[in-house]
């Protein structure tokens, strides 16, 4: 969808900011820059919609080279969020998401009604938000604002310049969570520029790292952060990288242990004596379609009259089979458990103990790791009520 074939870009004063870049962005993939600061991100970003032209070298937007497109007519194919969220001070929140269809030439009341559609994807009740200013907006719902304007013309394309970045961290990573979900469903291609690596990790499809100028290495985040293709890189993602990689690694069926089970409706007594010829202390508790319906303690069953139904407890630590090692862990911690169940639907499918889950990192780091898509990481909340 976006490409760059050797480009550079030298500023009048001779600065060279961006020096024979060549990289592909996939359609409906979400590619994030990051980098140190002045590394030439933001430059690569503002020559995708000739805000800038290049010096050398060609950029193909959806296959077709941009540098003869008019730029006002290839604007409108790319929605722009930047930081400070450039909205129009004097116009109400309505009127500031209506601006590009406006200025395609669509009738004020159609697009008012695109507007508070977006407003509503993006979260903000349109009926309470879109009558305000800018200035009455918190910081975080004046982003929100940016991305549905971004978004009115329903541009196959979108830049994003530092777009959490104005906000603090708690409002940031919601901001990411809803991005992540509007993306899931929208599937633009984005190119988005962050200088915070976590941020990059958890957004992109696909990482560019930026030294100077130039992209050091262009991978998933699972393998940037597990296989760092240099010492820069390596320096860049941090020495936490182990720690990183559990948000992007999903979870393996082969970690996966089957503990001993009862079956929900099978008599106590009975459950109890198998537990013990199998030296047992406890079991999961399934029902017949294998779902997942709790645990039992094998000393509590025993002698118990009626059924293991009647002993049952809750079980509430488990994570789908769709979640990260993070998730897994986090659950592990959040209810001191010793090992953590692990579902597909309501299917149980086995338990991740705290040595899988080491061996699980372990191979991760220098393998590049199993990635999940980006919707999914660290996103998926595990209900424990
Ligand atoms: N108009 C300009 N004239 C001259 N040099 C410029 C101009 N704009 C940017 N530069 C320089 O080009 C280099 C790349 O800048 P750019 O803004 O692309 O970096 P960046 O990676 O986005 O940085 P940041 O994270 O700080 O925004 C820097 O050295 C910067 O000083």
């Amino acid at each position: 969808m976006i490409r760059f074939e050797s480009v550079t870009k030298c500023y009048p004063d001779g600065t060279l900011a961006v020096d024979d870049l060549s990289f592909e962005v996939g359609t409906g993939e979400l590619v994030t820059l990051v980098g140190p600061s002045g590394c030439g991100k933001t430059t690569t970003m503002m020559m995708v919609n000739r805000l800038l032209d290049p010096t050398h070298g060609r950029i193909f937007v959806d296959g077709a080279d941009i540098s003869g497109a008019d730029p006002v007519t290839l604007r409108r194919r790319i929605g722009y969020v930047i930081q400070q969220t450039g909205l129009f001070p004097h116009r109400t929140v309505l009127d500031n998401t209506a601006t590009v269809p406006v200025l395609s030439g669509w009738k004020k009341a159609r697009a008012r009604a695109r507007a508070a559609e977006l407003l509503d994807l993006v979260g903000l009740d349109p009926a309470v938000y879109g009558p305000r200013y800018p200035e009455q907006l918190s910081g975080g719902q004046r982003q929100r604002v940016g991305v549905a304007r971004a978004l009115t013309a329903d541009p196959p394309v979108l830049l994003m310049d530092e777009p959490f970045g104005a906000v603090d961290p708690v409002v940031r990573d919601r901001l990411q969570k809803e991005f992540l979900r509007l993306q899931a469903e929208l599937r633009k291609t984005v190119l988005l520029v962050t200088h915070d690596i976590e941020e990059a990790v958890r957004l992109g499809d696909r990482i560019a790292v930026y030294g100077a100028g130039r992209i050091e290495q262009y991978d998933t985040p699972a393998s940037v952060l597990g296989a760092p293709a240099s010492p820069y890189v390596a320096e860049f993602v941090g020495t936490d990288r182990a720690l990183k990689q559990l948000s992007v690694t999903g979870i393996d069926h082969t970690d996966l242990e089957r503990p001993p089970f009862a079956r929900l409706d099978e008599p106590a007594g009975r459950a109890a004596a198998r537990m013990r010829a199998d030296g047992a202390r406890w079991a999961v508790v399934l029902d017949a379609d294998g779902a997942l319906h709790g645990w039992v303690g094998r000393d509590e069953m025993s002698g118990a009259p009626g059924t293991v139904a009647d002993q049952a407890r809750r079980m509430e630590a488990w994570v789908p089979v769709t979640g990260t090692l993070k998730q897994a862990f986090s659950e592990m911690l959040k209810h001191d458990a010793g090992w953590i169940a692990v579902l597909d639907g309501p299917r149980f499918l086995g338990v991740l103990t705290p040595t899988k889950l080491h061996e699980a990192l372990r191979r991760t780091i220098g393998s590049g790791g199993r990635g999940v898509p980006r919707e999914r990481a660290e996103v998926d909340s595990v209900p424990t009520e």
